[in-house]
């Protein structure tokens, strides 16, 4: 058997480690944090009560943590648990209203709290609890969840400069239409089965992603709430009648530049939208029944990827 001598232990290798590596190589990037913090807040008012339920991920940036990943020195670490503390004491301290404001909230925190930081960033996640109607009245306490769609932001602090980065996001906002969606006029060829139509289901999972000319003074709840309104307008049209679809990309353009014309604070917004297939169910006719678009196999997968960015500039 031949002999394997260990590779030489690095001359540059702090003393007394207990790491295994006999050779040390650049660290080229490095961050920590916690995912997944659950967190409710409930605003209990006098008249009525508010829900507002998150999932948080925090991260923080520090060169000086380079000796966590290297040394095995710890000293000035910010631990993740701290860092979910800190999530339950500001959504205690603040009004954790919308994903943007607790993002922003938490990231201050974090910067003013901690001088070895160099950044900050939050991803918010927000559960939407829609409150319930009983005999057409609002509920003051009761909620159903609007599964599976989430509001979401991913708020960044970098200290140098004070500069914010906030990125507002809908999630999963699943869609359907019943009619006013074809598809036809696209290229065929000998790989081409698909046959043209000018009636079809609609469907997608929608997520949507978009930033701001400049954030202060946004009420973020309240760009949330058109930006979501003007995608449902522009993917449905008017309550009577609807808007006829040619195809998903120019819905979701006509959606984008809706969303621009009407919420001013708003720089750009990129939309992406999985064509989920509901199949027409033709072999009706061989069980003796006509089709009529009336009955379809719903489908996740393959699923078509729609994508497009619409920006002011
Ligand atoms: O709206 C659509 N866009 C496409 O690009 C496409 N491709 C396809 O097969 N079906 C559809 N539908």
């Amino acid at each position: 058997m031949p002999k394997i001598s260990p590779a030489p232990a690095d001359p540059a290798a702090p003393a007394n480690l207990s790491s295994l590596r006999t050779q040390s190589f650049p660290l080229k990037a490095h961050n920590h944090g916690k995912a997944k913090v659950r967190v409710m807040k409930v605003v209990r008012s006098a008249e009525k009560h508010f829900a507002y339920e998150y999932s948080v991920d925090t991260t923080l940036f520090s060169p000086e943590y380079e000796k966590v990943f290297t040394a095995e020195d710890n000293s000035g670490l910010v631990a993740t648990d701290t860092q979910k503390n800190t999530v339950y004491v500001i959504a205690k301290r603040t009004e954790a209203n919308s994903p943007e404001q607790f993002g922003i909230d938490l990231c201050k925190h974090f910067i003013s709290e901690y001088p070895v930081l160099t950044a900050a960033q939050a991803e918010v996640r927000m559960t939407l609890w829609e409150r319930a109607v009983v005999d057409g009245e609002e509920h003051e306490h009761g909620w159903i969840k609007q599964s599976p769609e989430q509001a979401v932001a991913v708020v960044k602090l970098v200290r140098e400069g004070e500069v914010f980065s906030v990125r507002s996001f809908v999630k999963g906002m699943t869609i359907f239409k019943s009619t006013q969606s074809g598809f036809a006029d696209y290229h065929m060829d000998k790989y081409t089965l698909l046959p043209p139509c000018t009636e079809r289901c609609l469907s997608t999972e929608l997520t949507a992603e978009w930033g701001y000319t400049d954030i202060a003074g946004v009420d973020f709840a309240d760009a949330r709430a058109g930006v979501r309104a003007q995608l449902i307008k522009g993917i449905f049209g008017p309550a009577k009648g609807g808007v006829f679809s040619v195809s998903l990309q120019a819905t979701i353009y006509d959606a984008g530049c809706l969303v621009l014309t009407e919420v001013a604070c708003v720089s750009e917004i990129k939309i992406d939208t999985p064509n989920k297939h509901y199949l027409p169910y033709r072999q009706l006719e061989a069980l003796g029944e006509v089709f009529e678009d009336d009955i379809f196999v719903p489908t996740d997968e393959p699923s078509g990827t729609i994508t497009c960015t619409v920006a002011r500039e």
